[in-house]
């Protein structure tokens, strides 16, 4: 039987919209990046959103972690109103994140130590989670001593060993190498499918997005961007993201997708050309 948590939306999103304010208080600009935008995600559903550039994606993320004060709607985490930091969530982002100066390892404990977490309990965890991504024997390597792909595995247990409900990913694997980043794909996917987190997952890659999650949500073209299609992914699971590819069932979901999505991206150059 499900409990009332399980039924809850993990992530519910109402009416949200986010206007930047800039210049120098004599001159002010207003730019409305997102408006109107509604999505539900269930706890253990990996929802991704795909968009033309500039169009949002990673504002609705930034304020789905706590991390931007929306202008306008309510986000709902678990059924309760996020005020502050979304503290039932991971984030991975593009970017590195890795402490240079600590190991793997010190990396990987890093947030259980920030939560007063006995060390030698914090290590255990952290050997346990090293191990599941793959790096096991790489306790004591330093940062600029692993690979890009490595980092990313690294982080990616960093994020995982802190048992979020919620994992917001903003093109966490696009700067990888495109065999690393199949890899790293894979490897989310294995370990999604134990621990059954809600993820929202932000990425240009059509194919990335359609080949990992249970819906594609697409959105419009700024300003005001907000949600225009939303596709079930009905491919079977366990996925390999490589091999799917080659489904005809992911074949027509792309070319469904796409035919949403191909206008918005034109018309999001044109914005941005304009905006220059
Ligand atoms: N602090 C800010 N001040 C003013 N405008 C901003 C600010 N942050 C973002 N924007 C604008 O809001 C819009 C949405 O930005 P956002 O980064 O969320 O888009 P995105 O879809 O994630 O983009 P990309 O796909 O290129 O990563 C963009 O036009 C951007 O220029």
């Amino acid at each position: 039987m499900n409990t009332p948590e399980t039924n809850t939306p993990a992530i519910e999103i109402s009416d949200l919209a986010c206007t930047f304010i800039s210049g120098d208080g004599k001159k002010e600009s207003h730019y409305t990046a997102v408006r109107d935008v509604n999505l539900s995600i269930r706890a253990g559903e990996f929802v991704s959103i795909v968009g033309p550039t500039g169009c949002g994606k990673s504002t609705i993320l930034n304020m789905t972690a706590g991390l931007l004060k929306p202008s306008h709607g309510t986000i709902r985490i678990f059924g309760e109103p996020l005020s502050g930091l979304n503290r039932r969530a991971g984030y991975m982002f593009q970017a590195e994140n890795l402490m240079p100066w600590r190991s793997a390892l010190g990396n990987v404990i890093a947030g259980l130590e920030f939560k007063g977490v006995k060390k030698s309990e914090a290590i255990e965890k952290g050997r346990h989670w090293l191990r599941r991504v793959g790096l096991a024997g790489f306790e004591d390597s330093y940062p600029h001593h692993l690979s890009g792909g490595m980092r990313k595995r690294v982080s990616m247990a960093q994020t995982l060993i802190m048992d979020p409900d919620i994992i917001l990913m903003d093109e966490s694997f696009s700067a990888l190498d495109i065999q690393t980043r199949q890899l790293m794909e894979n490897l989310l996917l294995d370990l999604w499918s134990g621990e059954k987190k809600a993820v929202l997952f932000i990425t240009h890659d059509l194919d990335e997005a359609i080949s990992m999650s249970d819906r594609v949500i697409v959105m419009s073209a700024g300003p005001a961007s907000h949600p225009i299609g939303e596709f079930l992914i009905d491919l079977p699971r366990p996925r390999d993201v490589t091999e799917v590819r080659g489904d005809p069932r992911f074949v027509s979901l792309h070319r469904s997708i796409w035919n949403v999505l191909r206008e918005e991206v034109l018309k999001g150059y044109e914005n941005q050309m304009q905006r220059k």
